[in-house]
């Protein structure tokens, strides 16, 4: 294993194995294995990147330091030159955790300053200018990401808000600095981290950029970033002959089918308004999972029920119900209690032969995946930027699409469906 990733939820782990199973154009990737948890066994010999999917974006920082630090120890076991500690395009945090504190234990880990920050993914819309990011063309805490039910993100310099969760000051490298290419690139890191900074937030707006932040990062022991900064790392490994570069070329998996969303982003709540157009959709009343009244057998019986059809339940609502529900029985209450809604409903689905699986939100992936227990998942064609096919292996094979809530088209889930099936 060349290069192991640290994610800290599940759909930003399949985010970035697909940008590494892909690499760039021409060239080809590396070959990817997205991991649920930390693996217990020792890697298969021919994988050459690893990707550790955790659920660490939203619990203590205590945890959250404890389980990447583990991670890095069998990713370094495994023999990995480089570790990349995913995060969220939308850099999703809060001023005590966790993307400062795991990263600075990591850096600590490795001996490193003068780490990568950029969280920029320019083919979702996600850029760094002037060490602020931005979401399409508006800041960060104006584009909805302000109401996240978990980690609103209400600053949109985000030196700024690293600063609140890190020990060390932040260094900024700007756009200017990055557009004279990856020599200078690495001196400014140098620099910043002789000064003592641990954490350097770099701006990027292409994806040229980031393929020059991420030549500069060739001999890095340890970046940090949105899928976007490993765009141009598979190329390294490539380039110095470590790599041969492939591409994906799995089938899918075809079988009866179900649809669970758990996200309440802007994305998903127009994907499920197209999607319940045309097929059977059952909206979750969240205060009836509270209350007990909305149960798994319910779900699951309507869900395979109209197996066939593109079956949706979803629990996806408007900031305003979520804030509503969430003052009356708790944010992490009522985050509990859904995860807990959507893992069992995915076992049961399974159980009862579900073989393609589409799951929006991060944090429900994190459920769902965590309670099939499906080990390691190898990485299929993209399917919207961001989100590919996910197979697990084994006799009765899943294929499995987790999308980040802001992903994807509006007609995602139909779309994602026809790709699990190999079509
Ligand atoms: N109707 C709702 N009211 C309150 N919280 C909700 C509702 N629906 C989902 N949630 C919670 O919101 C969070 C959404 O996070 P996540 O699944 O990561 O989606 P995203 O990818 O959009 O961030 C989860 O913790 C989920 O349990
Ligand atoms: O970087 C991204 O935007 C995604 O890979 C990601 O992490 C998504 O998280 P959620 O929006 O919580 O699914």
């Amino acid at each position: 294993m060349l290069l192991g990733v640290i994610a800290d939820d599940f759909t930003g782990a399949s985010d970035i194995a697909n940008t590494l199973a892909k690499g760039l154009p021409r060239q080809g990737g590396l070959r990817t294995v997205q991991y649920l948890g930390i693996p217990r066994a020792k890697a298969e010999p021919e994988v050459e990147a690893g990707v550790i999917a955790l659920k660490s974006r939203s619990i203590d920082v205590a945890s959250a330091v404890e389980q990447s630090l583990e991670s890095l120890r069998w990713l370094l076991d495994q023999g990995c030159r480089q570790i990349v500690f995913k995060y969220c395009s939308t850099f999703d945090s809060t001023p005590a955790g966790n993307i400062g504190p795991v990263a600075e234990a990591l850096a600590e880990a490795l001996g490193v300053s003068g780490v990568i920050a950029c969280p920029a993914f320019p083919g979702a819309d996600r850029t760094v200018y002037n060490g602020h990011l931005f979401v399409k063309d508006r800041l960060l805490s104006e584009s909805g990401l302000q109401n996240h039910p978990l980690n609103p993100m209400t600053d949109a310099d985000i030196r700024r808000w690293l600063r609140l969760q890190s020990t060390t000051e932040v260094g900024h490298v700007e756009i200017a600095v990055v557009r004279q290419g990856s020599a200078e690139i690495g001196a400014a890191l140098r620099e910043n981290g002789e000064r003592n900074r641990t954490l350097v937030i770099v701006d990027a707006i292409t994806d040229d950029d980031l393929v020059a932040i991420g030549r500069a990062a060739a001999g890095d022991r340890l970046v940090t970033g949105g899928s976007g900064i490993a765009i141009g790392l598979a190329a390294n490994f490539i380039e110095q002959g470590l790599a041969a570069g492939t591409s994906a070329s799995v089938a899918g998996v075809d079988g009866p089918e179900a649809i669970l969303a758990g996200s309440c982003s802007g994305a998903t709540r127009e994907q499920v308004e197209i999607h319940r157009k045309n097929h059977p959709t059952l909206a979750i009343d969240v205060g009836g999972v509270m209350a007990g009244s909305v149960t798994t057998a319910m779900l699951t019986s309507f869900l395979l029920a109209n197996e066939g059809r593109a079956p949706l339940v979803y629990s996806s609502s408007t900031p305003d119900e979520v804030q509503a529900v969430q003052a009356r029985f708790g944010r992490e209450a009522v985050a509990a209690a859904l995860d807990e809604l959507f893992a069992k409903t995915a076992q049961e689905l399974v159980k009862a032969g579900v073989r393609r699986l589409v799951v929006a939100g991060g944090e429900t992936s994190g459920a769902v995946v965590s309670a099939l227990d499906l080990g390691a998942l190898t990485i299929g064609p993209e399917i919207d930027p961001g989100v590919p096919v996910l197979l697990s292996g084994g006799a009765k094979a899943v294929s499995l699409a987790l999308k980040s809530g802001n992903f994807g088209a509006p007609d995602f889930f139909v779309k994602a469906l026809e790709r699990l099936a190999g079509r």
